[in-house]
């Protein structure tokens, strides 16, 4: 263990130094978000994390369980779930993650908004599509997915947001164990070039934030570099800045008053907060486009599956996403997805998207549905066709009621239209524990 990181551990908790040490030695601690926008009233026998109101402690791997296929829960270290109950999130903030991917924070502020929207933006083209996976995973529909850096939003978007997270990309001493590759590659030097992206990314947050805007800043890491000398860096530039009472009771005081540090003896891995309020300034909307028009079978295909036609639509070539909130336009930025993808138009018929079956404001509204046993949600997922006699046409497969994907039905079996990436490997199964 490298001396250098223990010797600054020490100068932060001089009297917690043995507990520390030991905590490395330990599994990591797992948690289980549960969705409140698909799973309503989950009865669970698992403890509850003290950092946010969906949060529980898991003591095993449950990405192959069917309910985590369907979306009703999301895997998160749970003091990384501190943030967003920090932030506060009201049902009709416009929201910025300007840090997004994978996904675990967004996800948990888009279960607080009701007729608002979220803007995920995330750096790494690569990782913004997992950010997109575990969206439409967790079936959120007033959003947008965006892959740019956080200066190329400015432009477009200045003063739009009510509330900002900035969970910043950081040295991760938070996520380290002791056997890990990354505490070999632990440096100062890597802290300091952290510590220097980190106020580029809040110079941009800070002009996208609304006058009267609250910003959350959080790390995964221990270094007050990163940290507290960051935000102090951010009060000095904006003196229109102000750090606010977190209000919450986990966790322990950072070392400037108003931030909050969590230890592993403070039963979570490692996270730092600051809660930021900007005292005034201008605010702007973000600008929204005009919905387009849908052809008819596109309609018919929707008054089919759900009863309704969707209030706001958009056309890309021959691809269709909808919304129950206007597109907002977003000329000039990359822009991986906005509101739901329904599906195409292919000749003269219109084949579903399997994002269209995970829509959480929908769970309860496909009108073609069936339930799947266990062994079918395996073979299923593994790309295969069932034999399972149900109504014909597209139909929601689902587990116990909750839509996990679609097939084809023809009455007796159904075709697998489980897209290819999402498929379970051969050696993988379905594994259904109690929760
Ligand atoms: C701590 S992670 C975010 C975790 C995420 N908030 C969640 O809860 O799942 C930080 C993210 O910042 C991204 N990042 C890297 N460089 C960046 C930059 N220059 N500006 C903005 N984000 C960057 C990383 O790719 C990474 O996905």
């Amino acid at each position: 263990m490298n001396p250098d990181f223990l010797n600054r551990i020490q100068s932060y908790i001089p009297n917690e130094m043995d507990d520390f040490l030991s905590s490395l030695d330990r599994p990591m601690y797992r948690g289980l978000r549960v969705n409140p926008q698909k799973w309503k009233k989950p009865k669970l026998s698992l403890k509850r994390a003290p950092f946010s109101e969906n949060e529980y402690y898991v003591d095993e791997a449950l990405g192959n369980h069917p309910y985590h296929l369907a979306g009703l829960f999301y895997l998160q270290e749970p003091s990384a779930s501190s943030a967003v109950e920090i932030l506060d999130v009201q049902p009709d903030d416009v929201v910025l993650d300007l840090c997004a991917a994978p996904g675990g924070k967004s996800t948990q502020i888009a279960s607080k908004l009701d007729t608002g929207f979220l803007v995920a933006n995330e750096y790494d083209s690569k990782r913004a599509r997992i950010l997109l996976s575990n969206m439409e995973r967790m079936g959120i529909e007033h959003m947008m997915v965006l892959n740019n850096d956080p200066s190329q939003l400015v432009t477009k978007f200045a003063r739009c947001f009510d509330r900002i997270l900035v969970d910043a990309p950081c040295s991760g001493e938070g996520m380290m164990k002791k056997h890990d590759e990354a505490m070999d590659q632990w440096s100062v030097e890597h802290i300091q070039f952290c510590a220097k992206r980190q106020k580029q990314i809040l110079e941009s947050a800070y002009q996208l934030l609304k006058g009267n805007g609250t910003m959350v800043y959080s790390t995964c890491t221990y270094a007050k570099e990163e940290n507290e000398d960051v935000i102090q860096w951010f009060l000095d530039t904006y003196p229109d800045m102000e750090l606010i009472d977190p209000g919450v009771s986990f966790g322990r005081s950072g070392f400037i008053k108003n931030t909050i540090r969590i230890f592993p003896m403070d039963k979570g891995e490692g996270h730092f907060v600051a809660k930021l309020h900007k005292k005034s300034g201008a605010t702007n909307r973000l600008p929204v486009q005009k919905s387009m028009p849908i052809d008819a079978i596109t309609k018919e295909f929707f008054i089919e599956q759900l009863g309704f036609v969707p209030k706001y639509h958009e056309m890309q070539k021959d691809k269709i996403y909808v919304m129950d909130h206007s597109f907002i336009q977003t000329k000039g930025l990359h822009c991986l997805r906005q509101g739901i993808f329904a599906g195409e138009r292919i000749k003269k018929r219109f084949e579903p998207a399997h994002a269209f079956y995970m829509n959480a404001k929908w769970i309860d509204t496909y009108k073609n549905r069936t339930n799947l046993s266990l062994e079918e949600i395996d073979a299923f997922m593994h790309g295969l066709e069932i034999e399972h006699p149900s109504q014909k046409g597209y139909i929601a497969v689902c587990v116990d009621g909750y839509p996990f994907g679609f097939g084809k039905s023809d009455g007796k079996h159904i075709k697998n239209k489980i897209p290819k990436g999402l498929r379970l490997l051969p050696n993988s199964h379905i594994k259904r524990r109690c929760l």
